[in-house]
């Protein structure tokens, strides 16, 4: 057997397309442009590419677009200033501190999102939205791990009754993850560093979501005949080469459907991006569109 391909450029060009409706409705209704601001602090190569097609997707979605680039060497208080800016700023509806930060910032990482206006928090990573996810209001939710759940949505793979199994509990993907596929209805469990007899686990999954970290970390004697395998790892190896946490040639003969890496999820996090700037927008105007 050959799984579906699950195509994220594909997916992603979809919900673009009603982002940018959406911001021509705002602009024409109620004179709202949406404004996206991204803060980089440093020079780290990829976050450099994310944070320029962040800024190219804004714009080709009509929503306003700023990026503060500020030296790697800043301190916790200057870009806590530069932050407080932005949360009395109405031009801005979504802010995002692109991660990760510079070593001598990171230990303040919580502070730093902490300091964003919730309503502001198009990443979602703020306790309050976290906690609004938790107890089922999702409203600003992680880009990535909506992406996920968006890509099955429209691909028609049902996600009620399933069981879905997290390879991964960081605070950006992992967690939230559980909670949007509780959410729908999955019985899901999540699997971590400390889990034993993992592909026991994983074997049981009908939908396994992996975001380890670790190049090709499942193999297809940890997955289920039939399985969705959604692969949320980006692993450079070598000079140039980027792959996922599955290793796809393998698990594509098991599973019934499968995300590439690259050309998978990840694609999706920037449209979701601009979904979440848009209902910033929406949310601090009180208006829905
Ligand atoms: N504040 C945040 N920082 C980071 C996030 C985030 O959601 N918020 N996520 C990642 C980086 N990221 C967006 O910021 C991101 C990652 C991957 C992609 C993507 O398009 N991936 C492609 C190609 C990968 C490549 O060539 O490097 C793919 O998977 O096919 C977009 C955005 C960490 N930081």
């Amino acid at each position: 057997m050959s799984a579906q391909l699950l195509d994220g450029k594909f997916f992603a060009s979809q919900i673009k397309e009603e982002t940018r409706k959406k911001v021509e409705i705002l602009k024409q209704q109620y004179d709202i442009t949406p404004g996206l601001t991204v803060v980089i602090v440093g020079e780290n190569p990829a976050s450099q590419i994310y944070v320029a097609n962040k800024h190219k997707t804004s714009l080709e979605m009509g929503v306003h677009s700023q990026v503060i680039r500020l030296p790697e060497q800043v301190s916790k208080e200057e870009l806590l200033t530069v932050i407080d800016g932005l949360n009395q700023d109405p031009a801005v509806h979504g802010i995002l501190v692109q991660l990760p930060l510079p070593e001598h910032i990171k230990p303040y990482e919580s502070e730093i999102l902490e300091a964003i206006q919730p309503a502001k928090d198009v990443d979602g990573f703020h306790p309050v939205n976290v906690g609004k996810l938790a107890t089922g209001q999702e409203e600003l939710v992680p880009c990535t791990p909506h992406g996920c759940i968006r890509l099955l949505e429209l691909a028609g793979l049902p996600i009620k009754g399933k069981r879905a199994v997290v390879l991964g509990r960081s605070n950006i993907v992992g967690k939230p993850m559980f909670h949007l596929l509780l959410a729908r209805h999955a019985t899901v469990t999540v699997c971590h560093s400390c889990t034993q007899d993992l592909a026991a686990i994983t074997r049981e999954a009908d939908i396994l979501v992996a975001a380890i970290g670790k190049p090709k970390f499942v193999t297809s004697d940890m997955v289920k005949p039939g399985a969705v395998v959604i692969d949320v790892g980006i692993n450079r190896v070598g000079d140039k080469k980027i792959v996922g946490d599955v290793d796809f040639d393998a698990v594509k003969e098991i599973a019934s459907a499968i995300t590439p890496v690259p050309g998978g999820v990840g694609v999706l996090t920037i449209a979701m991006l601009l979904y979440n700037t848009v209902k910033a927008a929406q949310i601090q105007h009180k208006v829905q569109v």
